[in-house]
C-alpha cells in the first residue's frame, strides 16, 4: 500500500479533484485487471482509448484515475488527476509505486534494430561471471540472477518493468541489463527511469508499420539518449551512419566503438570462423565464441560498456571470451554427411544479410546455402519483398514460409515477399506455408556439407496463428529432421 501523495512525485499533473490522501493498493492501466484500491491510469492506445473504461476501474473498485481528459459525468467517487500525458505519469507513478528500484542499482538500457539481445544478455552474462548479482529483461526473457521469468515484450509495460526491477533489489542486483525497444520508448514505457548508461547498436529497416517513417523511428531511438541523465553514459557505434545522431543532444558522457572508423573503442576481426571470431582489441589478440563479424559489433558494445562500468580489462576479455550470448542467434547443429543447420532470429533485411553474408564468408568451399524464411503478420509488411530479396541474393535455394502470420493469411505474406524476388532466381525459389514441411524440404535438397540456414524465428517456441500460439520450435524441427536423415 502507497499513499496517493506518495507517489506524486515529480508528476506534472494540472488539476487535482478529490483528495490526494489516499491509499493505493497497486497502479493499474487496464481495466481487466483492476483491483480493489487502485490506481487506475487511463492511457490512450493504438486499438482503444483507456478513458472509455474509466467508469468501469470505478465500479470494479479503484479509488483513484490519472487521465488526460476529465470524463463528462464526474459524481467524485474517486480521486481524479489530470495530466497532459498519461502514458509519461505511468512511467512517473509506475517508478514511484515501488520506490524508484531503478535509483537503487545500476540500470543500463540497449536500443538499435538488431543487436539488443545479444548485447543485453552478454552484459548479464559477464557480469555474473564477474561474481554481481544482476537481472536482465530481453526477448528471450527476463532473469533474476538465473531464475528466469517468462517476458511478453522486449521491453515490459511501465509497471511490469518497475516491479520487475523492485524485485531484483529485493534479491540484491547490482546490475540490471535491459532491451529498449523503439516501441517502449515512443509509448514510455521506460519514462522515470534512472539509466546508469545507455547502448545503440545500430539503425535500419524495421517496424515502419508502427513508426510510418524511418525518421520516426530514428528519433524514437534517440529520444532514449536525449533523456539520459548527465552523470550516465551514452555507447554509441560509430561506424552505423546514424551512431552519431543518437548523442547530439544528450547529457551524458559520450563515448563510441567501432570496427572501421576512429572510436574510444575500437577492433578489428582477424579471423571469422565457425568456430568463432578473433579479434585485435588494443595489443590484445582474443578468440572469442561468437559467430560473425556483425557480432564483432555486439562484443565491442559489451567490452566498452564493461569498462565504462570500470570492470578489470584482462578479466572482462576472458570471460567475454567464454560466452555464447543468446538462445536462438547463430546456434548451428551438425546433421548427417556433416550437413550445416543455422536457427536464427534475422528478422530484418539487414540482420538476413548479415547472417548469411557470415555464412557465406565461413563456410570452407562452395557448399550450399539453403535459406528457410518467413516474415511476421501484423507487422512491417515493407520489409517482406525485401528480406525475401536479401534471402535469395544470398542463398543458393530459398524457401519461403510462414513465420508468425498472426491475424493475416499466410499465403498473403507470402505473396508479398515473393514479389521481391528477382525473376532469373525465382527457380531457386519455392514457397511452402507450412513451416515444418518447409525445413523438411530444406533437408532434402541439402547435399553432404551444404548449410541450412532457419531464419527469423530463433528462440521462439510457437507460431502465432490467428492469436494461438501453437507449439512450434526450429532447433527442435531440425534436430527431428537430421534424426530420421541418420
Ligand atoms: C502496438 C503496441 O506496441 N501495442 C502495445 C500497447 O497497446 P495499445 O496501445 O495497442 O493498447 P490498446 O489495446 O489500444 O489499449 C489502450 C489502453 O486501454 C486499456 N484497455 C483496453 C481494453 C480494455 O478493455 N480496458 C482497458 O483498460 C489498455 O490497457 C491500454 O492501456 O501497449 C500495451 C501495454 O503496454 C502493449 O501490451 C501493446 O503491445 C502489443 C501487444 C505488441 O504486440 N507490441 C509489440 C509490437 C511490441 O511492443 N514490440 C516491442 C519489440 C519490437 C522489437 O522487436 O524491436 C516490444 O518492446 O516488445
Ligand atoms: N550487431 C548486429 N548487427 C546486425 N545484425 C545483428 C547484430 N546482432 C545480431 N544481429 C542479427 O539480428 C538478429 C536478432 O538479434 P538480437 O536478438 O540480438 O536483436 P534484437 O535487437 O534484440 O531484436 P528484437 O528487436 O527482435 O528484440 C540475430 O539473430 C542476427 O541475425
Ligand atoms: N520482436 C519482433 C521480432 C519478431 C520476429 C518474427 N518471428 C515475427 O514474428 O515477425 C517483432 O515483434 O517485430
Ligand atoms: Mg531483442
Amino acid at each position: 500500500m502507497r499513499n496517493l501523495s506518495d507517489i506524486l512525485t515529480g508528476l506534472p499533473f494540472t488539476e487535482l479533484q478529490g483528495a490526494a490522501d489516499v491509499e493505493i493498493s497497486a497502479v493499474v492501466f487496464d481495466s481487466r485487471k483492476v483491483v480493489p484500491g487502485c490506481l487506475f491510469v487511463a492511457v490512450k492506445g493504438t486499438q482503444v482509448d483507456g478513458h472509455n473504461y474509466i467508469a468501469k476501474a470505478i465500479t470494479d473498485g479503484a479509488v483513484a484515475i490519472i487521465c488526460e481528459d476529465l470524463p463528462g459525468h464526474t459524481a467524485v467517487e474517486a480521486s481524479f488527476l489530470m495530466v497532459a500525458d498519461s502514458a509519461v505519469a505511468l512511467g512517473i507513478v509506475a517508478a514511484n509505486f515501488y520506490d524508484n528500484p531503478s535509483q537503487k542499482l545500476k540500470l543500463v538500457g540497449v536500443t538499435g534494430t538488431n543487436g539488443k539481445t545479444t548485447i543485453a544478455t552478454l552484459l548479464y552474462q559477464l557480469f555474473r561471471d564477474l561474481g554481481y548479482k544482476c537481472g536482465l529483461l530481453s526477448t528471450v526473457e527476463n532473469q533474476i540472477n538465473g531464475k528466469i521469468i517468462p517476458s511478453t515484450h522486449t521491453t515490459p509495460d511501465q509497471v511490469e518493468l518497475n516491479s520487475l526491477l523492485d524485485a531484483m533489489v529485493a534479491q540484491g542486483c547490482d546490475y540490471c541489463f535491459m532491451e529498449v525497444s523503439s516501441h517502449a520508448v515512443a509509448q514510455h514505457r521506460i519514462e522515470g527511469l534512472m539509466f546508469a548508461g545507455g547502448i545503440f547498436s545500430n539503425l535500419t529497416h524495421d517496424h515502419l508499420d508502427y513508426h510510418k517513417t524511418f525518421d520516426a523511428y530514428l528519433k524514437a531511438k534517440k529520444g532514449f539518449f536525449d533523456a539520459l541523465p548527465k552523470n550516465a553514459f551514452a555507447l554509441t557505434n560509430a561506424d552505423d551512419r546514424n551512431g552519431s545522431v543518437m548523442l547530439q543532444n544528450t547529457r551524458a558522457h559520450k563515448k563510441t566503438y567501432a570496427l572501421k572508423t576512429m572510436a574510444d573503442f575500437k577492433a578489428k576481426v582477424l579471423e571469422n570462423q565457425f568456430g568463432g571470431l578473433l579479434l585485435a582489441i588494443d595489443s590484445d589478440e582474443v578468440w572469442f565464441k561468437m559467430v560473425g563479424s556483425f557480432n564483432a559489433y555486439n562484443l565491442m558494445a559489451v567490452f566498452a560498456a564493461a569498462t565504462l562500468l570500470e570492470q578489470d580489462r584482462a578479466k572482462v576479455l576472458t570471460s567475454l571470451s567464454k560466452l555464447s550470448g543468446a538462445e536462438g542467434r547463430f546456434d548451428y547443429m551438425i546433421g548427417p554427411n556433416k550437413i550445416i543447420g543455422i536457427v536464427d532470429y534475422a528478422h530484418t533485411p539487414n540482420a538476413v544479410q548479415n547472417v548469411l553474408s557470415t555464412v557465406k564468408d565461413i563456410r570452407k568451399g562452395n557448399e550450399k546455402v539453403i535459406t528457410v524464411i518467413g516474415c511476421g503478420g501484423d507487422r512491417d509488411k515493407t520489409k517482406r519483398p525485401i528480406m525475401a530479396k536479401v534471402a535469395s541474393d544470398w542463398s543458393d535455394k530459398v524457401i519461403l514460409t510462414s513465420d508468425n502470420p498472426r491475424t493475416e493469411d499466410p499465403a498473403q505474406i507470402i505473396k508479398d515477399m515473393e514479389a521481391g524476388i528477382p525473376v532469373a532466381a525465382q527457380r531457386n525459389a519455392v514457397s511452402i506455408i507450412d513451416r515444418r514441411e518447409a525445413i523438411k524440404t530444406a533437408c532434402m535438397l541439402a547435399q553432404p556439407g551444404d548449410i541450412i540456414v532457419l531464419a527469423g524465428k530463433g528462440h521462439e517456441k510457437y507460431q502465432d496463428i490467428n492469436g494461438v500460439k501453437n507449439h512450434f520450435d526450429d532447433k527442435e524441427e531440425l534436430l527431428n529432421q537430421f534424426k530420421l536423415m541418420a
